[in-house]
């Protein structure tokens, strides 16, 4: 007897394009969500939108609540839940980079309510994703969460984020490849639950944004479009999997372990690119493919060396021996790299000198 089941969550409405910050009051029309919001953002992206659209939610007669958070752990999801129910929130929107749309993303979980997605940044791909990433002492949790009710990308906000964000952004997109490489060593090894839709989505993505390289420069407001679409897409690919497997392989556990060992040293879609370099070299040995992800990565001003992401040569082999540990996903890494090994391919893939 055929016993399958699935939900696929994804949101209502994905409105992307030049000056839609002005459409939230619409937006939120439209889901015909009732009551007091909260807003969730973190310091920069208050200055930049959350405090505009405050202003534009006031004109409409609906006066917003707001929480600012400044890292992505569970105590800021706990502060964010206790604020809803202090004040008496019926929705949450989460206004910011992949820290504060997590933390929204979450908290609305929590309190089963809906919450809506507005990226200052196009720096990641969690903008749609059904899942919150959480770091947590030795580990990092790939959480369960609830897939946002409608995206707000305003991609002229998106064009004047520093021009790393998007690279990062960028990267994290080219990390989909070894992602899914992973995804599909595990599938045959493990017989870890595996999605041929979410992994050709996943691969896709990654192939699509690739081919418009050109068109990702900084000052072009198209480059924010481009990128917001493959992020988009990336979203709907784990929403899709019902787990982060198609966007987070190794390469993943590899920044997650820099995260602990030099916080704040990078952003996540740089760390992710450069690890995305190493584990391809891992799949494919000397074989091209992994000159093919640097050399996406380099066309879109991304690092591919540990000295541009500002983390130092002993930190990369630390990080590459001991990632296998942050949680039970499995991939290239198997039971770990010893060390040897892990200068090896640092060094022959010119992430270390
Ligand atoms: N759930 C999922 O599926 C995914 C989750 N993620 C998670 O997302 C996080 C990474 O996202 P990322 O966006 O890099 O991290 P952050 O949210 O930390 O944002 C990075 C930096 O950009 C700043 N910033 C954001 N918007 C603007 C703007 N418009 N102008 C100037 N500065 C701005 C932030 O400022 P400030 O410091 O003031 O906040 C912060 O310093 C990680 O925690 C990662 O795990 C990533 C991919 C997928
Ligand atoms: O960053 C992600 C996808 O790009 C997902 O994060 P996790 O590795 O925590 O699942
Ligand atoms: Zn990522």
């Amino acid at each position: 007897m055929f016993e399958k089941s699935t939900w696929i969550r994804l949101p209502r409405n994905v409105v992307v394009g030049h000056g839609v910050i002005d459409d939230a009051v619409d937006v939120v029309d439209d889901l015909h969500l009732q009551g007091r919001p909260l807003f969730v953002t973190s310091p920069t992206p208050r200055e930049v939108a959350a405090d505009p659209i405050a202003d534009d939610f006031v004109a409409a007669g609906i006066e917003p609540a707001i929480v600012t958070i400044e890292k992505a752990t569970f105590d800021a999801v706990e502060r964010v839940i206790e604020a809803a129910e202090a004040e008496d929130a019926a929705y949450l929107v989460g206004i910011g980079g992949g820290k504060a749309i997590d933390i929204a993303k979450m908290a609305s979980d929590h309190l089963s309510m809906g919450f809506l997605s507005v990226p200052t940044a196009a720096s990641h791909d969690g903008i749609v994703s059904n899942r919150g990433s959480v770091p947590d002492g030795d580990t990092r949790h790939s959480v369960a969460a609830e897939p946002p009710l409608a995206v707000v990308a305003d991609t002229e906000i998106l064009a004047e984020a520093p021009w790393e964000l998007t690279t990062a952004g960028c990267a994290d997109i080219i990390s989909n490849y070894t992602a899914v490489m992973d995804w599909r060593l595990a599938k045959r090894l493990k017989d870890v639950e595996y999605s041929e839709y979410a992994a050709a989505l996943s691969e896709m993505t990654a192939e699509i944004l690739v081919d418009n390289a050109d068109l990702v420069r900084p000052g072009l407001e198209e480059s924010s479009w481009i990128v917001t679409k493959a992020l988009v897409s990336s979203g709907v690919a784990m929403s899709i999997a019902g787990s982060s497997r198609p966007a987070s392989g190794a390469e993943h556990l590899f920044s997650h372990q820099l995260d602990r060992l030099a916080p704040g040293a990078a952003l996540h879609g740089h760390q992710v690119g450069v690890g995305s370099i190493m584990t391809a070299y891992l799949h494919g040995g000397d074989r091209g493919f992994w000159r093919n992800i640097r050399d996406a990565l380099s066309s879109i001003d991304a690092p591919t060396t540990a000295a541009e992401l500002g983390i130092d040569d002993e930190t990369v082999i630390e990080a590459l021996t001991t990632c296998h540990e942050i949680r039970d996903r499995y991939t290239i890494l198997g039971d770990g790299m010893n060390e040897r090994a892990a200068r090896e391919v640092a060094t022959k893939t010119g992430v270390i000198g």
